[in-house]
């Protein structure tokens, strides 16, 4: 069992290169239990690939991921995936089997990892479908048959089945118009208060980084350049923050009040 006091993910002296172009250099983060982080930084700036890193799908060229108080690069490949258990991740396209119907996409986690009777199975990706907001009519839907907002969640019920304790997410608002995104920002708040979740996002959407973050690593220079809350971040004087968040959109969300969950 991780101390309480440890940081659930710690990243530290990562470098992360392709050819000769390094995305990250020393870059070092900490992110605790519990914690809403938005991960945000201009295009490029390495969001997806560091996410990719925390969920070890990606190995960077130097420095340690560490998971859960545990230091990934000395794991047998059992303990790798007992570890990978504990985390879902939601990609920008959904990644669902399309020949398969919603209820057997969330299935399928559960067969490979649970030696679970078949009809209990059922019942637990069921129980996922529901959690996210969906009707059970949209159990036997094909992915290609569900709307964009429905397939988000579909994606999210599907990243919940094997009950993580992180739960990752890359842009999962993109492509929803602003009351899909909304709502589906409710969700997650919904989901973090109710599965005792860490969220890690990488997002754009500034609605969902006042509303949905309570800490927002931003990336540039290949580095982390400040993690903070919105309200401290988006008054940071670095010329690479400034520059991102002076612009229209930020402040629009910022005078519409949104960011009631700063706590
Ligand atoms: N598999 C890969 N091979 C080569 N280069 C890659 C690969 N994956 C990512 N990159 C490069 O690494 C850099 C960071 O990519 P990443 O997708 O993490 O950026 P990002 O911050 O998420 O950007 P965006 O906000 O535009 O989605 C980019 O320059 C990208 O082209």
């Amino acid at each position: 069992m991780q101390s309480p006091n440890l940081p659930l993910v710690e990243l530290k002296n990562i470098t992360t290169q392709f050819g000769s172009q390094v995305v990250h250099q020393n870059l070092n983060l900490k992110i605790n239990r519990g914690e809403r982080l938005a991960l945000v930084g201009g295009s490029g700036s390495g969001k997806s690939v560091l996410l990719s890193e925390i969920a070890l799908l990606k190995t960077p060229q130097a420095g340690s991921v560490t998971l859960f108080g545990q230091a990934t690069d000395q794991l047998s490949t059992n303990h790798l995936i007992q570890l990978r258990k504990k985390m879902g991740i939601m990609f920008q396209q959904g990644a669902m089997f399309t020949s398969l119907n919603l209820l057997e996409n969330i299935m399928l986690p559960l067969r490979e990892h649970q030696r679970l009777p078949e009809s209990f199975i059922k019942e637990l990706a069921m129980l996922k479908i529901k959690l996210v907001g969906l009707a059970a009519s949209a159990a036997t839907k094909l992915p290609q048959e569900l709307s964009g907002g429905m397939l988000k969640r579909a994606a999210v019920a599907r990243a919940l089945a094997l009950d993580p304790n992180l739960l990752l997410l890359d842009e999962p608002t993109a492509g929803l118009d602003p009351a899909s995104a909304s709502d589906f920002d409710d969700m997650l708040l919904e989901l973090h208060a109710t599965l005792d979740l860490t969220l890690i996002l990488v997002t754009h959407d500034l609605d969902s980084l006042w509303r949905v973050s309570n800490q927002v690593a931003f990336l540039g220079d290949k580095q982390v350049l400040s993690k903070a809350p919105m309200e401290k971040l988006t008054v940071n004087s670095h010329p690479v923050i400034k520059h991102y968040f002076a612009n229209t959109r930020a402040a629009g969300a910022r005078t519409r009040g949104i960011g009631v969950n700063q706590g």
